[in-house]
């Protein structure tokens, strides 16, 4: 299972931090089966069990130490008993660092069509061929426990935004329920089950949810559904609630977040763990993530930029090429420009993590904050 550990002189500063008024910012290691891991982390998608247009290679020379797969996709193509034919998900990619799996909630409710919620699970239909689907709890861990990632997450409903208040009240409750479903349903040792902890955007039923899923006793706790739409004050206000409840010995990870100044947001209110498609996916137009804000290297005025993307970025693309040659590439749709943009930012949000957990240890992340959000425009 995974244990984590906040380190002794970081547990020191997160005390000060809290006295002098800021809330826990904090430095850990994460144990698996797979390694020893640090957080703050950022953890690269790869969806369809590969992190898009890079090796693992790559990305362990990038840095990267958990990537992530998803249970819905894999479950509907290749199917999840392939994979465990196949030797698990670390085997069939290639990757030997720590692989979490997202349980399919999410996936559910956003990718499958004419879905139906009921308390044994969700129907819905398979956006690759239309067929009816059926997920629960016991579904959703079975087919995790076939993956073989170091992580797995209870399978969960999250809550869209809007939502009414008696319907997160429900869901929520439900998603308890599915919580201790999935963790009976969890027989395979040596594998981390998180729960994942919900309630809209409603201060009360964040901390029921919080509470309820802390009092079953994870090994870790994800929070779920924000990032779903809600203004980014809703989302640190809502961290606000629930991460105080969450126990300072296990890991938070805050699903599907975000952009750099959501980062440093949420790792001053003591998150461990973030993922987010948005550094691969916007890589695939063009844009580069700086510590300025975004470069969209596609654009004209790149032409003849003989410069890389940051001079100060230690990734492959920038120790080797220029704004023009990467632009020329995107421009006549070759390959290799979409391969350099995704390192690029891949590169960028792994070192910024890097970077912040280093201002931890040495008590100066208040003012690694205070620079950083000065310099950068969303
Ligand atoms: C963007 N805001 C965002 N993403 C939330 C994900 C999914 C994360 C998921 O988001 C993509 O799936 C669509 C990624 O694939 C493209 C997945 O990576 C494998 C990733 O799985 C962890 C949530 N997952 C669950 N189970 N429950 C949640 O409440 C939740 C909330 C999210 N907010």
């Amino acid at each position: 299972t995974c244990a984590f550990a906040g380190q002794k002189k970081v547990l020191a500063a997160y005390e000060e931090a809290v006295k002098c008024g800021y809330s826990g910012a904090r430095a850990g290691r994460l144990h698996t089966p797979h390694g020893v891991f640090d957080t703050p982390m950022f953890m690269p998608v790869g969806t369809q069990a590969t992190v898009k247009a890079v090796s693992p290679r790559e990305l362990k020379e990038m840095g990267a130490q958990i990537i992530l797969s998803n249970t819905y996709h894999l479950y509907l193509r290749p199917g999840t008993e392939l994979v465990a034919e196949a030797g698990g998900l670390h085997r069939f990619m290639d990757w030997d660092g720590g692989i979490l799996t997202d349980s399919g909630g999410f996936q559910v409710f956003s990718l499958g069509p004419l879905r139906k919620i009921t308390e044994e699970g969700a129907a819905f239909r398979s956006h690759i061929d239309g067929s009816t689907q059926f997920l629960s709890p016991e579904i959703a861990i079975k087919a995790q426990m076939n993956l073989g990632a170091d992580i797995i997450m209870a399978f969960d409903e999250c809550i869209p935004y809007p939502a009414e208040y008696q319907y997160a009240k429900l869901s929520t409750e439900r998603t308890t329920r599915w919580a201790e479903r999935s963790q009976k349903a969890h027989t395979r040792s040596g594998q981390a089950l998180f729960a994942i902890v919900q309630g809209g955007m409603y201060q009360d039923l964040r901390r029921v949810s919080a509470n309820d899923l802390v009092s079953l006793d994870f090994p870790g706790y994800g929070i779920g559904g924000l990032s779903v739409g809600e203004p980014k004050p809703v989302m640190y206000e809502m961290l606000e609630q629930t991460v105080p409840l969450l126990p300072e010995n296990k890991p938070r990870y805050l699903m599907g977040v975000g952009t750099p100044d959501c980062l440093v947001e949420a790792v001053r209110y003591g998150i461990d763990m973030f993922d987010c498609v948005f550094p691969t996916r916007v890589a695939r137009n063009g844009t580069a993530m700086t510590k300025s804000g975004r470069l969209v290297v596609k654009n004209a005025a790149y032409a003849k930029d003989f410069l890389p993307i940051d001079e100060n970025c230690g990734c492959y693309a920038c120790q080797n090429f220029s704004r023009a040659y990467i632009r020329h590439l995107l421009k006549a749709d070759e390959i290799f420009g979409l391969r350099l943009t995704t390192i690029h930012n891949l590169y960028f949000l792994l070192d910024f993590t890097k970077k912040m957990r280093q201002a931890i240890l040495e008590d100066r992340f208040l003012s690694f904050r205070e620079e950083f959000l000065a310099q950068y425009c969303k």
